[in-house]
């Protein structure tokens, strides 16, 4: 009885339920933006009174500080929020995120990043409304839920929500190696909402995640920035230097030029390549993500694959040029190019840190110039791979029927949780993905929304998704 129960409650206060995530949003916690670092302290402190709020008992653990290119900066708090405390039961370990990726209206945002809109459509529009505070209010709705009807929750939840993920999750995984032993002693599972839908009809439950490596290329060149007129033509241009170096790390169909990359990479198996075969996933859903047909690969198969299981380098975009609106004739004095790599099976970030220091280095000097430059790792984080036969997922895909009516498809992710994995060997613990939104939501680009059926059946899902994994033999 206490599913549809749970169920029914979770409809009937959706309303509620939106406004919790109205607030959330309209806290801009950009974690990458030093002037934004009190807003992320503000939205650990909404959580934190949430919880709290529920009867969690909760403490933050403080990270110390962050160098912020030589200023140092206070590292956003992790809370640790227990709900329930009963040996006879299981415990999951909930993980999550509450900052966001940067966005500014002139991006080409429809409306305020930072204010909650419902559309025509019931999606619900705003930064972070997917990535990742639309999810993580899903466990909180879930608590309410509980405690409102006076049911007991079926599994002891342990919350572990940071603040840094979008940027590197510095001081995390320190805490979760300190804490394995400690506040992480009786996870029996971790499960984190963090990710999406492969389409935008079918759920799934996620195996694997890509890696990350984000390297800051600068070059240096005179004291100042310079009148083009006056000196163009008599010096080494950063800029120019910059953009030829730049212009050799990747070629327009994808392929990473970056010598030695491709030598991890694990060979597909008959095994991997059946799985492609039966999900639910076209090259329609790929354009309407997308938004036209720029797509690189044929079809639906290598389309995944070259999301998935093959790397990628993206080239992100030039701190200290000149890109307001105008014709400003300026020779740029100190230009840092930036640029990442998704890392797959079974590469390692120290040996792909190396590779493309030697290689980019390499690069510069064949140029002849005289100005400087510096490449570094800012950072970076592995792959992870887990087991979609566990126990943990047969429970998530029960759970998926029941809301759903449909077996969910097994993915994998393209972007990257770089926690999942310390988690995974900290913890020696099955870890699921569980995903709530959509895989049009636009996560990190403009526009980002959760669909309200994806927030409120999402919340439904993580609900019941305890109460399954609450009778499963581990
Ligand atoms: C998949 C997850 N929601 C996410 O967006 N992760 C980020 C993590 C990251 C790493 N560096 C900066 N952000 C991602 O995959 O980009
Ligand atoms: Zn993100
Ligand atoms: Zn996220």
């Amino acid at each position: 009885m206490a599913v549809p129960e749970f169920m029914e409650y979770v409809e009937k206060h959706q309303n509620d339920f939106v406004e919790r995530l109205r607030k959330a949003v309209a806290i801009p916690s950009v974690s990458g933006d030093p002037n934004h670092r009190p807003d992320v302290f503000r939205m650990s402190e909404f959580l934190v009174n949430e919880l709290k709020a529920l009867g969690a008992s909760v403490e933050t653990r403080d990270l110390g500080k962050q160098d912020f290119h030589g200023t140092p900066l206070d590292l956003p708090p992790v809370v640790l929020a227990t709900v329930g405390n009963d040996p006879a039961k299981k415990t999951i370990l909930v993980y999550g995120h509450y900052d966001v990726q940067p966005a500014l209206k002139e991006d080409g945002w429809a409306t305020d990043p930072f204010v909650l809109v419902e559309d025509d459509k019931q999606r619900l529009i705003g930064r972070g409304s997917s990535d990742d505070k639309g999810p993580v209010l899903g466990w909180i709705n879930v608590v309410e839920a509980h405690k409102n009807l006076g049911l007991e929750l079926p599994v002891n939840i342990k919350f572990c929500l940071e603040g840094m993920e979008e940027s590197g999750s510095e001081g995390l995984d320190d805490l979760i190696y300190q804490e394995a032993g400690e506040y992480f002693k009786d996870v029996d599972a971790v499960t984190i909402s963090d990710n999406y839908w492969l389409g935008t009809t079918k759920p799934c439950l996620t195996y694997g995640l890509r890696g990350v490596s984000y390297f800051h290329l600068t070059v240096k060149g005179p004291a100042a920035d310079l009148h083009s007129g006056v000196f163009g033509g008599t010096i080494h241009e950063p800029m120019t230097d910059l953009f030829a170096v730049m212009s050799k790390l990747v070629q327009p169909d994808g392929k990473i030029l970056v010598p030695g990359v491709y030598d991890q990479v694990r060979a597909v198996t008959d095994e991997e390549e059946a799985t492609y075969a039966t999900l639910d996933f076209k090259l329609d859903d790929l354009h309407g993500a997308v938004g036209n047909k720029t797509n690189i690969h044929p079809d639906v198969k290598s389309v995944l694959q070259h999301r998935w299981r093959y790397p990628s380098l993206s080239l992100h975009g030039v701190e200290g040029a000149f890109y307001n609106p105008g014709d400003k004739t300026v020779i740029p004095a100190k230009v840092t190019g930036k640029f990442s790599i998704r890392s797959v099976p079974d590469m390692e970030p120290k040996k792909l840190t190396e590779l493309v220091k030697k290689y980019v280095n390499d690069e510069f000097n064949k140029l002849g110039s005289k100005n400087t430059m510096v490449i570094e790792c800012s950072h970076d984080g592995n792959h992870w791979l887990a087991s979609p036969n566990h126990p943990n997922y047969v429970a998530a895909a029960k759970a998926t029927e029941t809301v759903y009516k449909v077996k969910p498809d097994l993915t994998r992710e393209g972007g990257s949780i770089p926690v999942t994995l310390s988690f995974q060997d900290a913890l020696q613990k099955n870890v699921l993905l569980l995903p709530m939104g959509r895989g049009d939501d636009g996560a990190h680009s403009i526009n980002e929304k959760l669909d309200r059926s994806n927030y409120i059946q999402g919340t439904k899902l993580l609900g019941v998704y305890l109460h399954e994994v609450s009778k499963v033999e581990f």
